[in-house]
């Protein structure tokens, strides 16, 4: 490993309160994504540096959002981040799952592969959003990063949260423009969570209001 990838480590290591065999399962994932890196361009090169805090820490946080969410699913996964990052955290949790959506095959193959050492509770769906998203059942987190605005990312997820699916969006700080459409909906509830990594952004926090009114009731795991 590089010095300053092992630098980054240390630094989101400090950031997140992780146990000692998930940051080793994070190792391996960090270690194949350097190795495919290199013939199949995954993530932006000049982020590779930082992978530790800008992709592994950035997506780990929403992990404390839903402490209780055992099923997950993520648009537009990339290389995984952040739901891959999810599904190692949460690996232990009876029922656990993440649902990965990644239309691009090369992206796909390589989500399967980090699944596969690490053993992280996966569904890899190599297909497109629009075509995943209405066949799934219940689930109680929906999450994307670097995707699309926000009004598109609601249009895609608008029946998984209108039946009470937790929306979690990492965003940068276009989200200042992107959030009136939907926080002018008395329908939902919407919130901002700033970012615990360095120099990103915010993490919109979306809940239909009839669902939270339902959660109340003691009906949903992610709290
Ligand atoms: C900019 S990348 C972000 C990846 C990852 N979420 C991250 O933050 O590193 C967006 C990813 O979404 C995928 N994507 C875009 N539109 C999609 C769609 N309609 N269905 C499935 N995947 C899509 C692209 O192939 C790409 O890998």
């Amino acid at each position: 490993m590089s010095r300053s990838i092992e630098l980054d480590r240390e630094r989101a290591l400090r950031l997140m309160a992780v146990s000692r065999e998930t940051a080793d399962l994070f190792a391996i994932y960090v270690d194949l994504l350097a190795r495919w890196q290199s013939i199949k361009n995954l993530v932006g090169p000049s982020t590779l540096p930082e992978v530790w805090t800008r992709h592994i820490a950035d997506s780990h946080q929403l992990v404390a959002l839903a402490p209780d969410a055992r099923v997950w699913t993520d648009m537009g996964s990339g290389a995984g981040f952040p739901g891959l990052v999810v599904a190692i955290e949460i690996r232990d949790r009876p029922g656990a799952q993440v649902h990965l959506i990644e239309s691009n095959n090369r992206k796909a193959a390589f989500l399967r592969e980090v699944a596969r050492e690490t053993g992280a509770p996966v569904v890899v769906h190599p297909r497109r959003i629009e075509d995943v998203v209405p066949d799934l059942g219940a689930i109680d987190v929906l999450t994307a990063r670097a995707l699309a605005p926000l009004p598109q990312l609601f249009l895609w997820g608008k029946r998984l949260i209108d039946a009470g699916t937790l929306g979690l969006f990492l965003k940068g700080e276009e989200i200042a423009t992107e959030s009136a459409t939907v926080a002018e909906d008395p329908a939902y509830a919407i919130d901002f969570v700033e970012s615990v990594t360095p120099g990103s952004g915010r993490i919109v926090r979306v809940r239909a209001v009839d669902a939270a009114a339902g959660r109340e009731e003691g009906n949903s795991n992610a709290r």
